[in-house]
């Protein structure tokens, strides 16, 4: 198996993580028809032309044809009676939608994520046809990630302006995504649960998580889930990073806050998929591919933090194994607790991963690492890219200055990308860097930068992943698959292997 083949393996284990959590495959697998009854997990709903389906986030668009199937009896009669899907700008076109339901209306909004006009229509559109449901009628709810932008309708007196405006300000301070979305509950007609206290009709959401460890009341603004967050939550937020509350924003707060949770008897939310769904969508493929040689390793999907110091910490664990495959038995390396931290690796892990180095040591075959979750990147510098080629670049560069004493003949391979299919501003999903030593002679993706005259460093500081993996090679290290139509946020794959 050359590096090439090694590298090729790994983007098809990525395409398997993603091909996995594809909302369609996803949905189907939920839902079931029997004698007029709609079956979904476990709970039937009596079929009698009383289903309305509403939608919004980046990958809802590929729930609603499954759904709609689901939908129509063997007398060829379809119990669909209406639905709006709240997608992104663009994305129909994008995503060749070939969905033919005339029942359902696709309306585009929120260009770049931003809620704009366009979706502050879908979402009135959404908020009256559910206030206009039966107690009878079944409401299906599509969720997925960037559902918040997709479904924005700021209490009044707050202008959708101004919301905007302070989920902005918020999001440029650093807010995490439970801090904005907590914000986003307090200030909004459908989020944290109130889409739900719309209506009594029969509600059951469909959920794809792109939160780490799948908080639901967070994952687009949990529209279908009560809100647990205390009174003063959003102040505390926005007190934390500097923001002042306008006089429409303490109004808007000042209303009185249900004392009691509420609870939602009519509600039942499922969650679809999640970053673990593809997480062992690449681990069985890897298992495959290598003929159960290798024994890939789930070691995180809570993988967080500054894109660039995680890939630096990535080489740094890359280096642990090497030494640990180079080494005989007496003089292993021990793995550092700082460094699992710092990759958000549970310490439950540290003796499984020991073992498998031990094996890989003593078999010959390669120890193989996943990792998922969402990096971060302040950017400073005037570059194009995104956090998993800034992360990927990052752990290039230490790779090349870590194991240039090493003794360690083999391949050292990192993966990293965004199961949405893009990364940050760019049209790539992510890149793949390598090392390998064969005997005396040693091949890196840097070494070979550097002979095309380009320097990892410069383009590292400058933010400009995006330019560095397009020019590298013609390209051949960048990850492009396009749209994918889901989003369970990003994958990375390291895998060391020895040489036999
Ligand atoms: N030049 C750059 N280099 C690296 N990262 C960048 C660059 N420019 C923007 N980014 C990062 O890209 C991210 C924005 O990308 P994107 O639109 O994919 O955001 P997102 O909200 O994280 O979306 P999603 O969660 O759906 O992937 C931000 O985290 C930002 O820091
Ligand atoms: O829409 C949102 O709120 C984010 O994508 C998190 O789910």
């Amino acid at each position: 198996m050359n590096l090439y083949e090694n590298v090729s393996r790994m983007r098809n284990a990525f395409l398997a993580g993603i091909d996995s959590v594809l909302p369609h495959k996803l949905v189907r697998g939920c839902l079931k028809q029997e004698n007029n009854r709609l079956i979904i997990n476990g709970n039937e709903y009596p079929l009698q032309k009383n289903v309305y389906i509403v939608g919004f986030g980046k990958a809802v668009a590929g729930m609603v044809d499954p759904v709609v199937n689901r939908l129509v009896t063997p007398d060829s009669v379809s119990h669909l009676q209406r639905g709006i899907i709240s997608v992104p700008f663009g994305s129909l076109q994008d995503m060749n939608c070939t969905i033919h339901a005339p029942e359902i209306e696709f309306l585009e909004g929120a260009k770049d994520n931003i809620p704009d006009e366009a979706a502050f229509t879908s979402a009135k559109k959404i908020v009256s046809l559910v206030e206009s449901l039966e107690d009878d009628d079944l409401l299906l709810v599509l969720i997925s990630g960037g559902g918040s932008a997709l479904l924005p309708y700021p209490l009044p007196p707050l202008t959708l302006q101004e919301k905007t405006n302070i989920i902005r300000s918020l999001s440029r301070a650093g807010a995490s995504i439970t801090e904005l979305n907590t914000v986003r509950k307090s200030l909004s007609r459908t989020k944290g649960g109130k889409l739900a206290e719309l209506t009594k009709a029969q509600i059951v959401s469909f959920i794809l998580s792109d939160i780490i460890n799948s908080p639901l009341d967070m994952i687009a603004s949990g529209p279908t889930l009560p809100n647990r967050d205390l009174p003063d939550a959003t102040l505390k937020v926005l007190d934390k990073y500097g923001i002042m509350a306008t006089e429409q924003l303490k109004s808007v707060l000042q209303r009185k806050a249900p004392t009691q949770p509420q609870m939602y008897p009519h509600v039942t939310n499922l969650i679809i998929g999640n970053n673990e769904t593809a997480l062992l969508g690449v681990k069985d493929s890897i298992s495959h591919r290598t003929n159960n040689e290798c024994q890939p390793i789930i070691v995180s999907s809570s993988l967080q933090g500054e894109a660039s110091v995680i890939g630096e910490r990535m080489a740094d664990l890359a280096t642990v194994i090497v030494d640990n495959l180079s080494c005989n038995s007496n003089d292993e390396k021990d793995l550092p607790d700082s460094l699992l931290e710092d990759l958000c690796i549970n310490t439950d892990k540290k003796s499984v991963i020991l073992d498998t180095i031990k094996t890989s040591r003593e078999s010959g075959c390669g120890v193989c690492l996943i990792f998922g979750g969402e990096t971060t990147v302040t950017v400073t510098g005037t570059g194009k890219g995104g956090r998993n080629q800034e992360m990927v670049l990052a752990a290039s560069i230490n790779l090349n200055e870590r194991l240039k004493e090493s003794s360690f003949c083999g391949e050292v391979m990192l993966l990293s990308g965004g199961t949405d299919g893009i990364d940050g501003p760019t049209d790539a999903a992510g890149a793949v860097t390598f090392w390998s030593r064969q005997h005396t002679h040693t091949i890196s993706q840097v070494q070979e930068a550097q002979s095309e005259g380009l320097q990892p460093k410069a383009f590292l500081s400058d933010n400009d992943s995006y330019t560095y993996f397009s020019q590298l090679a013609s390209g051949r290290d960048i990850l492009k698959v396009g749209h994918t139509g889901t989003n369970v946020m990003d994958l990375q794959i390291l895998f060391i292997t020895p040489h036999k």
